[in-house]
């Protein structure tokens, strides 16, 4: 016995978790290896980075390290890596053993996650291979359709001076089994997704069958909103969209998943019945969720994935955006060129696209100019932010911050940034109170459901982290009290709140947002929007569910507000990274409040947010 206990092994190693200690003590069971302490804790750190995301772990960075150590506790130290690999020597846990985990080279697997890394990597590597002789390549008949709808659609941009990646993602798409398009927020992905699709249309034929979808209801909502702003500003000659389909749904619903995630109705004996697939907010895709849909996708359906690679993973294990979109893209193979050059004759930048001889990465395109119309008005902008702290521009980022704040003067008529500095201006909760007073105070007095949804999106605050002073628990109940429903009991008109856990009964699910409202008969319900329309539930047939005012960066993948508050905690945080800055600077449409001081900052750049994978050596290997 390694731990007497589960919660020894947890007094002695800091963060570990007590599904940890039965995770490792399970696999000792089953290998039969009950004492030994370095299998055991390589074990422990499998659980632990499953638990933060990772598919895996890479056992040679476990190599002579001491994990788990913190004021008051043992911490581990590890062997080198030569100890670990004898360790490991003599079990049966290879690719075709029948153990629950899985040991390839360097890399330990629980077996489960293993299969879906095999299963999601000889899909996506045979949708990565375009032949000319493959299903998908296009007739000379439909290039002439092509290359005509092309000219018509991006009119405006053949004769630029620099290329147009809009027009190159479609040029590239048309032939392919799998395009991914990513960009930041405002890059055009669903400008380009809209041409891509009557591009389809024009090419295939208006009858094909279009399925949109993404990883949550608000993700979906927030698609199908944005494409029909798009297509309504699309000024082209109605030969081609004059038919686009619009619905979109959650990945959820398009698997025929309820309860059981683990027996979709569709899967790989009954298959989703469509020609092409969009997946929109991919960064939020999880890796058994891609799994199954790869499983339930026709051979023949265009599978086009969404979203932006600089964006946190998913709450759940994978990093498929990053594996999928090694940046900056390197170019494309001369075969890809040629397509693009042949539907895009008249543009004149063609040639300035960068060739590389056996790319492996032609089905990507990377947009990274924005267009947000807001953006170019001032050098203090959303995107400029966003822009130097994915780059891992710490200083820059915060003097652009500071500089935001000399230029632009007061917090609230600035246009697009401001900071609040809290080691020289007002206490983060004077400005939470403020802030909570301006915005959230209309949320109750609004005239009805539609109007308190509308007030209600209009701003949040954002947090890295649940507990605590500055985490989600302790502003919630600080902003409560500010609006005077402290006293009003557990429901209140305008209570904001999430739901925690997916409760299919109810058709509802986690991270999803509502309210609290009197229905016609003046008794209070919970109002939610969906896709279908707002539709309510009597309180007491609610699943868990949070105030949130505040909320998790996490829980905000997908959204978008127009005004967002990003408050910074006092002390240094694990989770802080600028990985997660960027997910809630990029959740801002309008305005930007920043509540840190300069170490507060800085310090975010310090964690970076590490998964691991074995998915991009699958596919580039
Ligand atoms: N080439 C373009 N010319 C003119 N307007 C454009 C162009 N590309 C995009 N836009 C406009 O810029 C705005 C942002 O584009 P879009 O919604 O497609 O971005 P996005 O990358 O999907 O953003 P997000 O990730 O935030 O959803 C939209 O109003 C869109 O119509």
């Amino acid at each position: 016995m390694i731990y007497a206990s589960s919660s020894q092994c947890m007094k002695d190693l800091a963060a570990v978790e007590a599904i940890d200690y039965f995770t490792a003590s399970r696999l000792m069971d089953e290998l039969q290896c009950t004492d030994n302490a370095l299998l055991f804790h390589c074990f422990i750190a499998l659980s632990f980075s499953l638990r933060s995301g990772s598919s895996c772990i890479e056992l040679d960075k476990l190599a002579n390290q001491i994990l788990w150590l913190d004021e008051g506790k043992k911490g581990y130290q590890f062997a080198d890596y030569a100890g670990i690999e004898a360790a490991f020597s003599g079990l049966a846990i290879s690719e075709t053993d029948n153990a629950s985990i899985v040991k390839i080279g360097n890399l330990l697997y629980l077996r489960r996650y293993w299969l879906f890394e095999q299963q999601v990597a000889d899909n996506l590597r045979q949708r990565m291979l375009v032949s000319a002789d493959s299903e998908f390549a296009l007739s000379d008949e439909q290039q002439q359709r092509a290359r005509h709808t092309l000219a018509n659609l991006f009119a405006d941009s053949m004769d630029a001076a620099q290329p147009d990646y809009q027009a190159v993602a479609v040029a590239n798409a048309l032939n392919r089994p799998l395009s991914v398009i990513t960009g930041g927020p405002g890059t055009g992905k669903t400008y380009t997704l809209c041409r891509l699709l009557l591009s389809l249309q024009a090419v295939l034929g208006e009858q094909i069958n279009i399925k949109l979808a993404a990883p949550t209801g608000k993700a979906a909502q927030r698609m199908k909103e944005s494409i029909a702003q798009n297509l309504a500003k699309l000024k082209v000659n109605t030969e081609v969209g004059a038919h686009l389909a619009i619905e979109s749904m959650t990945l959820h619903r398009l698997l025929g998943i309820s309860r059981d995630p683990v027996s979709p109705r569709y899967h790989q004996d009954n298959k989703i019945r469509c020609d092409v697939l969009v997946v929109d907010e991919v960064s939020m895709l999880d890796l058994a969720m891609l799994a199954r849909l790869l499983r339930a996708l026709p051979d023949h359906c265009r599978l086009i994935l969404l979203g932006d690679a600089e964006q946190l993973p998913s709450v759940e294990v994978g990093q498929l955006m990053k594996d999928l979109c090694p940046l900056p893209h390197q170019g494309y193979s001369q075969t890809a060129l040629q397509q693009i050059q042949q539907l895009l004759p008249q543009a004149s930048w063609t040639n300035q696209l960068t060739q590389q001889s056996e790319s492996k990465t032609d089905y990507l395109t990377v947009l990274d100019k924005t267009h947000r119309q807001l953006d170019s008005d001032s050098p203090y902008n959303i995107s400029a932010l966003a822009n130097l702290v994915i780059a891992g521009n710490s200083r820059d980022s915060w003097a652009l911050l500071t500089d935001s704040v000399q230029a632009q003067g007061d917090m609230f008529s600035s246009p697009q940034l401001t900071l609040n500095n809290t080691a020289q201006t007002v206490d983060d909760e004077s400005l939470i109170r403020e802030l909570s007073q301006r915005y959230y105070a209309a949320i109750a007095k609004a005239a009805n459901i539609e109007a308190a949804f509308k007030a209600l999106n209009r701003f949040r605050i954002l947090v890295p982290t649940r507990v605590g002073q500055s985490g989600v628990e302790g502003l919630n109940q600080l902003i409560e009290q500010q609006l005077g429903y402290a006293t009003l009991g557990k429901w209140y008109r305008g209570r904001p709140i999430m739901v925690t856990e997916n409760d299919y009964t109810n058709g509802l699910f986690n991270g999803d947002v509502g309210l609290v409202w009197p229905a016609q008969n003046g008794q209070l319900v919970a109002y939610f929007e969906t896709l279908d329309g707002i539709k309510n539930v009597p309180l007491s047939r609610l699943p868990a569910i949070e105030t949130v005012y505040a909320m998790t960066i996490h829980k905000t993948q997908g959204s978008e507000f127009e005004r967002v508050a990003l408050l910074l905690p006092q002390q240094n945080n694990r989770v802080l990274s600028k990985e997660l800055l960027y997910t809630a600077i990029t959740r801002a449409s309008e305005h930007l409040y920043v509540l840190a001081d300069e170490n507060r900052w800085l310090q975010a750049f310090d964690n970076p947010s590490q998964r691991y994978s074995g998915l991009s050596r699958l596919l580039f290997a």
